[in-house]
């Protein structure tokens, strides 16, 4: 089973429209000077709601190989909910990927596994691909209980997803002590929880759905340390936050078969 990797750069709230269509021109440019393949590594953007618009137009435009998606979605349809976006209008905008439960809605917006649930079935009804969040906090970690922790927000993010829509979900690992502080998981770290995610995932469906699913380390990824993440069997690609602010920073992320071992 090969899963092509996919290299996702959260920019979290970071960036106006103008400055957008910038980082996606001179990431677009450094790619196309690299020859880059985006059938072999995958790059997406995940800017913030009010950049999306002025993203799809200029990837259009310039028909970019970058693909796009947004940082989070409603779980409902339509109606009366002040603030929210639909998965049809990010659907609409031309949107590939929608970030769900991400540790800082989690955090500062009480996103639980069950919302996390719903939010990952409207965004696959809108045809769409959910990258669930999951990862454990500092004080989990120290009690070496990461791995059940992690397990148990699967658990509860799949539990009203059928095979044929698991299969359709990217998951992202993200150890939230390892977010923003430059204190990178080792690459053991990381293949240890995802492949005990992988491993779920067969029990929860089977080993061919389980297969299909890539499951994303998301930490202090830089280019620098990205290589060796990459060389782990469950590791099938990064969500990048910070390191995804800078074109040449998150293209050499893109590139990391350039410079493995470096
Ligand atoms: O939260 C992250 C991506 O979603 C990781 O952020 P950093 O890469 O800045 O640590």
């Amino acid at each position: 089973m090969t899963r092509t990797p996919l290299m996702a750069g959260n920019w979290k709230m970071n960036l106006d429209h103008y400055e957008a269509v910038a980082l996606v021109q001179k990431l677009d440019w450094t790619l196309k000077d690299a020859k880059h393949d985006y059938e072999t590594v995958e790059v997406a953007v995940i800017p913030p709601f009010t950049d999306i618009r002025s993203v799809q137009t200029i990837v259009d435009a310039d028909k970019m190989g970058i693909v796009f998606g947004a940082q989070d979605v409603s779980e409902h349809e339509s109606g009366a909910y002040t603030g929210e976006i639909s998965a049809a209008m990010l659907s609409r905008l031309g949107c590939t990927y929608v970030v769900i439960g991400h540790s800082e809605r989690r955090q500062y917006h009480g996103e639980d596994d069950a919302l996390i649930g719903r939010k990952a079935k409207a965004v696959l009804k809108a045809g769409m691909t959910p990258i669930i969040c999951c990862g454990e906090g500092l004080d989990v970690r120290k009690e070496g209980r990461q791995v059940d922790y992690t397990l148990a927000q699967i658990d509860g993010a799949y539990a009203d997803l059928d095979a044929d829509e698991a299969k359709k979900t990217v998951i992202a690992y993200e150890p939230v002590w390892a977010i923003g502080t430059g204190e990178v998981a080792t690459p053991e770290d990381a293949q240890e929880v995802c492949g005990a995610i992988r491993a779920r995932l067969a029990e929860l469906y089977d080993q061919e759905t389980a297969d299909a699913v890539r499951i994303l380390y998301g930490g202090s990824v830089k280019s620098s340390n990205v290589a060796e993440i990459m060389a782990k069997d469950d590791v099938d690609g990064a969500l990048v936050g910070g390191a995804s602010l800078k074109a040449e920073e998150f293209a050499a992320i893109a590139r990391f078969t350039e410079h493995a071992g470096a």
